[in-house]
């Protein structure tokens, strides 16, 4: 059995291997999933156009999917192209009932023309559509298809998001209007429908011909990425910026218009789209329907190395902590009434503006701008119901909580002070709703954006320190790594050391001591913001002329080769983190 997540695509072949199977295949390596193939047709076709379909009988699609049951079920399917009502039905019965033996997700790209215009299944398709309908977990139609599948013209953004909320209404669960082939001020929009949310994603148009194979890469992005266990919204972020990354480097073909690009995964921000509000022109002109804020930036931490940062629930750790010379660190009470809680806010407020340190006031930001805090840490859910333009007017910092691609890019859509990712490891501190990031997730957050001061959080001990410092983040935040040490002030140091050390190692995409997020795009060091002379403090126990502790690592992580091993919880740990 493979180690990699299994994806089915069941789809027709493209003999220019640009689109059907052949990208679905392109797209799953690119993903690292493993991909099965179950042929639908074979399709003779080119640049100019196709010129024969050929459909395989309901027998070899039947045997092609029970040979590949019999070994092992896939955790997502990406269908394309059916040739014929027949098929559509056939398909649509077996998914409903291998979704009774496994947990499956199903993607349907209803493939009825080529993007050069032919027809490859006849229109009797959508007759037969609804039974599949029925059995898939997100369709993604371009505006014909919508509206063949709908039976509702569209030709505006009103008059699409009604034909997707009658999809809806037929059973679907869920659907993503392709925008590919309309032009509003320059962008290419996907509206996103669920019974929960929409979603608005936009890109500017890459004005290219050769773009045979969209919609089957889009598909087979989204199919692969959540056979990772990427919650939705990332999978359609991912597959976006794949299919962007795929139109920009996409050359011609022979005579003719050429396919996107199977370029690896994606990594470039400008590929990555954006996530439109209801206050943008985009948002607007479609009544999307959301409460996100558009704001300013944010006053600024004038560094991006905010150092081991401890998050605590107390006066007393506050006070504790600033008078070991903790610079960044966070009040976090919980579920408490605001007369209850403000006393304690505003001492630890005034005492982190005596010890000069950047005292963050979690949840609370009323009272945080009532008494002037340094600043206020917000998560996704508490973003959508806070006035942060009283917070940016006030002249507070604002951190906020990311878990995920969705969350990060819209995080940077307001501009905030820094941005936490996390959770990284398993964590008992607080019960979280998303799956463990893991350090492959979180280096891919961390190269995405630069920019921003980056905070990296959850299941964080000294074991762990050292990896996911060299990630390139800024800082780590902790809870229990502090407030359940034995010696906190020994914990604090060794934390700081692992941090710094690793700094001063330098990135390793760089090799050359600096960290990349002190590089220009030219490659060329910024300013000297070197991460363990700034005086933020961050490494303040070297520079008070704590003995450094070499790695900063307690011999007990290393082995006789001096190499960082996890304790045996971490490792356990470890292993039910992503892996990609
Ligand atoms: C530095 C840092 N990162 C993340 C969190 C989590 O914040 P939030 O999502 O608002 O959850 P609660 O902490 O309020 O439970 C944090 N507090 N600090
Ligand atoms: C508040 C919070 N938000 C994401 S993980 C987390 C808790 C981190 O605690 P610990 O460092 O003890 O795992
Ligand atoms: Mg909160």
């Amino acid at each position: 059995m493979s180690l990699k997540p299994l994806v089915w695509s069941i789809a027709g072949s493209d003999n220019r291997a640009g689109a059907g199977l052949q990208a679905d295949l392109l797209t799953g390596h690119d993903f690292e999933v493993s991909v099965s193939t179950v042929v639908s047709a074979v399709t003779a076709q080119n640049s100019s156009g196709v010129s024969a379909v050929d459909a395989v009988s309901l027998d070899t699609l039947s045997a092609q999917l029970e040979s590949l049951a019999i070994e092992q079920t896939p955790k997502a399917i990406k269908i394309g192209m059916l040739a014929n009502a027949e098929q559509l039905r056939f398909v649509a019965d077996y998914l409903a009932s291998l979704k009774q033996r496994c947990d499956v997700f199903v993607v349907w790209d209803p493939v009825m023309r080529a993007s050069s215009g032919d027809s490859l299944a006849g229109e009797s398709l959508a007759a037969s559509a609804k039974a599949l309908l029925h059995v898939v977990d997100l369709v993604t139609p371009n505006a014909g298809e919508l509206s063949l599948l709908s039976g509702m013209s569209v030709n505006d953004g009103a008059s699409l998001k009604a034909a997707c909320q009658a999809m809806l209404a037929q059973g679907c669960t869920a659907v993503l209007a392709k925008g590919g082939h309309w032009n509003l001020d320059g962008e290419a929009l996907d509206y996103y429908l669920d019974a929960q949310q929409e979603l608005l994603i936009s890109s500017p148009r890459l004005d290219t011909a050769h773009s045979h194979g969209t919609g089957c890469t889009l598909a087979s992005a989204i199919a692969a990425t959540r056979a990772k266990d990427y919650p939705i919204e990332d999978a359609l972020i991912l597959a976006k910026a794949y299919v962007n990354q795929g139109l920009r480097l996409a050359e011609a073909q022979g005579e003719g218009t050429g396919s996107v690009a199977h370029a690896g995964w994606p990594t470039n921000r400008a590929d990555f789209p954006r996530i439109e509000s209801a206050h943008s022109k985009i948002g607007q002109w479609f009544g999307i329907d959301n409460n996100w804020p558009a704001l300013a930036p944010f006053a600024s931490c004038d560094t991006l190395n905010l150092g081991i940062y401890p998050v605590v629930d107390s006066l007393e750790w506050i006070e504790r902590l600033l008078e070991l010379g903790v610079k960044t660190l966070q009040l976090r009470i919980k579920d408490k009434r605001d007369a209850e809680v403000e006393a304690d806010i505003k001492a630890a407020i005034e005492l982190g503006h005596k010890h000069q340190a950047r005292l963050f006031i979690n949840d609370y930001w009323r009272l945080a701008i009532q008494h002037g805090a340094y600043g206020v840490h917000l998560g996704q859910e508490d973003l959508l119901e806070t006035d942060l333009n009283a917070i940016a007017d006030a002249g507070l910092r604002l951190g906020v909580s990311t878990h995920g691609y969705f969350e990060l890019l819209r995080a940077v859509q307001i501009r905030p002070s820094y941005i936490a990712l996390g959770h990284i490891f398993p964590t008992t501190t607080k019960d979280m709703p998303s799956l463990p990031q893991g350090l492959a997730r979180l280096q891919r957050y961390a190269d995405l954006v630069r920019e921003y001061p980056l905070v990296a959080i959850g299941g964080i001990d000294l074991a762990r320190a050292p990896s996911v410092a060299q990630t390139g983040v800024g800082s780590i935040a902790v809870v229990r790594a502090v407030t359940e040490a034995d010696d906190p002030a020994l914990a604090l140091e060794q934390l700081e050391s692992a941090l710094c050390h690793s700094h001063e190692n330098g990135n390793p995409s760089t090799g050359n001591g600096l960290d990349s997020r002190f590089r220009g795009n030219d490659g060329i060091a910024r300013g000297n913001e070197p991460v363990c002379h700034s005086p933020d403090l961050a490494c303040h126990s070297h520079e008070n002329g704590n003995p450094p502790t070499g790695s900063g690592l307690d011999s007990r992580f290393r082995g006789n080769d001096g190499v960082a091993r996890g304790n045996d919880k971490s490792q356990r740990e470890e292993a039910l983190c992503p892996k990609d």
